[in-house]
């Protein structure tokens, strides 16, 4: 058996039930940016990881994974070699080596005509798809189509919708009709978990992703996401920062958890290492969990299971499995 402290949804996360619209809340949010960007730079290696305990660490990242492939060119057995990586992230040597049972990846996320392959290739796994829909990257086609596209992906099988927001809607501070839009979104997905993605690198400010942020979890997001990572700017430290700030605030406010899913551009163990300290230290232990934490990521899974062999061919301390206990 896996050890327990990194067994895959082990804990179905409870949905966020929103609040209703509210502008006074929304205009109350700020976001004090240089001091945002202060604490970001002072992040990396700020927390450094004992080396004996990188190991756990990284195998906790690959359980957070949301493992990526969004490319026009996706195919079918594309799909399906994803799929194997998710079931088999680890050499089962480097697994046995590190006193680890059997792990797979949070999830497998894709787009929409490509649900039905990637639902094939994961039967039995307990694997979740996720799937991009409302018109992803840009969501700027006409509303019913992009509802329409959300309710056939939950019909073919998608228990997580990423949807994306109308940046619009942001950058003219329209925020009734962002809410509007994420509350269809929320109606629309059913009993599937919705992610919502701001695409940050478009929105112009920190307060502004603040705002957004706040407007998606009253709407009833489940999740909040940055970046579709198309953008020219995906996941950064300062907007994760700004993120999971107002994650925490809304549970202040609700006591409702919502999780956290930066994406675009994250492909080294270290930089992985990074975000989970930060997940730790502004929001605590349950964020260490798939449940309220995911990597949207297609190429950090390679980087990491190069650094676990070294890990293993290197120094190795039986100590590193309580690493996150
Ligand atoms: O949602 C996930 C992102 O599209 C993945 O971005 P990436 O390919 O830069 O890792």
């Amino acid at each position: 058996m896996s050890d327990p402290a990194i067994q895959l949804n082990a804990h179905a996360h409870a949905r966020n039930p929103g609040l209703p619209f509210d502008l006074d809340r929304v205009r109350a949010v700020q976001a004090n940016t240089s001091a945002i960007e202060r604490r970001a730079a002072s992040l990396p290696g700020r927390r450094s990881v004992k080396k004996d305990w990188q190991a756990a660490w990284l195998l906790r990242a690959i359980t957070c994974i949301d493992l990526t492939t969004l490319a026009g060119d996706d195919t079918a057995g594309r799909v399906r070699r994803l799929c194997a990586k998710a079931r088999q992230p680890v050499r089962a040597d480097l697994l046995e080596a590190l006193g680890m049972g059997p792990i797979t990846v949070g999830a497998v996320c894709v787009y929409h005509d490509m649900i039905e392959p990637a639902i094939e290739a994961l039967q039995g796994s307990g694997i979740p798809v996720a799937a991009v829909s409302t018109g992803f990257p840009a969501g700027l086609s006409p509303l019913d189509l992009r509802i329409a596209e959300i309710e056939r992906s939950v019909q073919a099988g998608a228990s997580e919708i990423d949807i994306v927001i109308s940046r619009r809607h942001v950058l003219t501070g329209n925020w009734q009709a962002l809410y509007d839009e994420m509350r269809a979104f929320r109606a629309a997905c059913g009993p599937a978990h919705v992610k919502a993605i701001l695409a940050t690198g478009e929105l112009g400010s920190l307060r502004n992703v603040a705002r957004a942020s706040h407007v998606c979890m009253m709407a009833g997001a489940d999740f909040i996401k940055t970046s579709t990572g198309k953008e020219s700017v995906n996941a950064t430290l300062p907007v994760s920062l700004v993120m999971v700030r107002a994650i925490r605030e809304y549970q202040r406010q609700t006591g409702v958890k919502v999780g956290y899913k930066p994406a675009g551009g994250i492909s080294k163990a270290k930089d992985a290492l990074t975000y989970l300290a930060l997940m730790k230290d502004e929001l605590g232990d349950d964020w260490l969990r798939n449940d309220l934490f995911r990597f949207g990521a297609s190429s950090l899974l390679g980087d990491i299971e190069r650094q676990l062999e070294h890990h293993v061919t290197g120094r190795y301390s039986a100590g590193h499995r309580h690493a996150l206990s």
